[in-house]
Parts: structure tokens; sequence; C-alpha cells
């Protein structure tokens, strides 16, 4: 019977490594079962003779007691810790979550990385209505009232004389009115035009860039646009100028920059080039001198000092969108606003 204090000891030593209840069950039946280490002890006590037997029996059921007190309070403890585990939910074993990161959208992308370049070469970003009036938005832009621009079929209307405009041009006639030169500024932002198919939608992004100062040349447009487009693109990108014709500019031109897909060879691996339609160009914006006929307009109103006589200058305009397609090789106009987030999150 001497083994039987040796059983409390040793189930004390033991009991805190019962780390589940399958193992204090396990525990329970090496103590307590019928072929455990208290009915070996037990054994021994029917060797006993009559005068022995009752202090032992006594011995062996304090011992039982023990052990039993051991194994349930440990019980208690494993369902105490399941019990809080449960309730704080929190399981060291499981793996990290990722913190889901938002992404900023291929237009606000491509917008900051364009006024970035721009302000770089020294202009400076204005903001303003996007309601307008039809003479910030057409006739100080030499198109007088029945000029078909204006026409219902391009122009969304509020009301008579009230537009959403159709270009962020209006911007620019705000700053000379209230600015005296030499003005440097680009203006960018969110315009209205009334067509909407494939390639068109009723709202798109652009930026336009004015300079207005004592002999600003064309080949100032030239340099400026020519920087402009390799440090957006890449310093070997070729650039034409090509004539055309915009109302408030005299000169026009439409600048071409060579593929970026093709390099201006016109195929891909023997393919025709899906970007430049084979012709190893893409239209990027388009520029030109400001007409006299505008610095007449915003010199009659504003604080003056347009003076087409003492002043020149050059103006561009491009289409955000346009720009975010072929950086970002987007085939479809469409994606920009259907918020699918497998394309949204692919721009960081
Ligand atoms: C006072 C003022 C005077 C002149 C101005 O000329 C802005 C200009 N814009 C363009 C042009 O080609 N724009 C288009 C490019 C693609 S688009 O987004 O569809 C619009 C040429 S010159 C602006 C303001």
């Amino acid at each position: 019977l001497e083994g039987l204090d040796g059983l409390t000891l040793e189930c004390q030593a033991r009991r805190g490594q019962a780390c589940s209840l399958k193992d204090l069950e396990a525990l329970r039946v090496e103590f307590l079962g019928r072929k455990g280490k208290l009915a070996a002890a037990m054994g021994a006590l029917s060797q006993m003779g009559p005068e022995d037997k009752p202090a032992a029996g006594r011995k062996a059921n304090e011992v039982k007691n023990a052990l039993v007190e051991l194994l349930e309070s440990r019980q208690a403890e494993l369902e105490a810790e399941a019990a809080k585990g449960a309730l704080s939910g929190f399981d060291p074993s499981l793996p990290g979550r990722r913190p889901a990161v938002g992404s900023l959208h291929p237009v606000t992308l491509a917008m900051q990385e364009i006024c970035e370049v721009l302000t770089g070469l020294g202009f400076e970003v204005v903001s303003g209505p996007e309601v307008e009036n039809d003479w910030n938005n057409f006739e100080a832009l030499n198109m007088p009232p029945d000029h078909p621009a204006r026409d219902m079929q391009d122009t969304l209307y509020v009301s008579d004389r009230v537009l959403l405009r159709t270009h962020t041009s209006p911007l620019q006639v705000r700053t000379m009115l209230s600015r005296r030169p030499p003005v440097a500024v680009i203006a960018p932002g969110k315009v209205y035009r009334r067509d909407s198919d494939i390639t068109h939608t009723p709202m798109f992004h652009q930026i336009e860039g004015l300079l207005v100062d004592k002999n600003v040349s064309m080949a100032d447009l030239r340099g400026t646009l020519t920087a402009f487009v390799r440090q957006l693109f890449s310093a070997d990108t070729k650039v034409r100028f090509r004539p055309s014709f915009f109302p408030f500019t005299e000169p026009s031109a439409e600048v071409d920059i060579s593929c970026m897909l093709c390099g201006g060879e016109g195929h891909v691996h023997g393919e025709p080039c899906r970007v430049c339609k084979k012709t190893g160009w893409v239209e990027i914006l388009g520029c030109g001198m400001v007409d006299p006929n505008v610095f007449r307009a915003v010199d009659k109103v504003g604080v003056g000092g347009y003076d087409p006589e003492s002043v020149t200058g050059f103006a561009f305009g491009l289409g955000v969108e346009r720009v975010a397609m072929l950086k970002y090789g987007i085939g479809d106009l469409r994606m920009f606003f259907e918020n699918d987030v497998r394309f949204l999150e692919q721009f960081s």
C-alpha cells in the first residue's frame, strides 16, 4: 500500500500537462480505471490481515477522493479556459489576416501624374465650377452664339445660358479675367458632353494648359509639349505636330507620339499593332497659339493686360481617360466606371 501516497503526488505532477479533456480522460483511466494504478495498489488489500484492512481501506479511499478532486478541478480549469477562449475568439494559431487596403482609380493616377509633370514645368493648377455660363464656356473662346459647338447635340444645358462645361477652358478664361499676365496654369477636371457610345462617355476628364506672356512662340509650345510627353511616357518617345483647327487657337496642331506598344513599328510579333492600328503613331493631345479674339474678349471685361498686340500665348488640351488607356493598356472605356474590383485593385 506504500504506492498509494506516490499516486497522489504523481497525479499532482502530471495533471498540468493534460491540455485537453481527451488528455484528462486518459489520465483518469490511468489512475482510476478498472486496470488503473489505484486498482492495482488496492489489489494488495486482499492479501492483508483483518487488523490492517480497515486503516488501509480508509487510506485507499482518501487517495481515491484526492485523485478525483485533482482530476475534476483540472477539468474545471480546462472548461473555463475553453469558455474564455471561445469568448475572446482569439486563436493565436490562426494565420494573420492581411489588412485590406484600397487603391487609387487609374484616372486619378493618370491625372496626378500629368499634373506632377506639368507643375514640374512651371504650371500652376487652377480649379473652378463644373456648372458654367455660356460666355466662359463658348463666347470668350471665339465661339459666338450661333457656333455649331454650342448645339444641344453636344452640350448639356441647365437653362438658356447655364450649362455643364464641355471642356476645362472656362477655368483659363476665369484665370485671365482675374490675373494679369504672365500666366502659366493647368486646368484639370470633369467635363460633360452630350455624347455616349462605345468610345465616348457623357462625363470624362480633361487637363488643359495655358501660357500667356510677352513673346510666347510656337517654339515654346513645341518645346514644352515635347518635354511633357517625354516625361509622361518615355525619353525616346517621338513627337510630331500635325496642322489642325480649333476655334480658340490659331495656328492649331494635333500632337502624335510614337506608339508606346510597338515603338512606332506598326506591328508586334508580326501582328498589326492594336494600339496605333499599324500607323506607328497615337494622337495624344491638341494645342495651338491662343487666338487674338480670345485675348480681346477677356481684355475687355477682366483685369486687363491681354492686349493681343502686347502678349501672346499657347494652349493645349488632353483627355485623361485616353492617356490612362494608353499608359495602362486599358482596352475599354467602360471599365473606368463599372467599378469592378478585379480591375480597380490592379492599380495602386
Ligand atoms: C483660354 C483658352 C484658350 C485656348 C484653349 O485651348 C485648349 C485646347 N484644347 C485643345 C484640344 O485639342 N482639346 C481636346 C483634346 C482632347 S479633348 O479632351 O477631347 C479636348 C487644343 S487647344 C483653352 C483655353
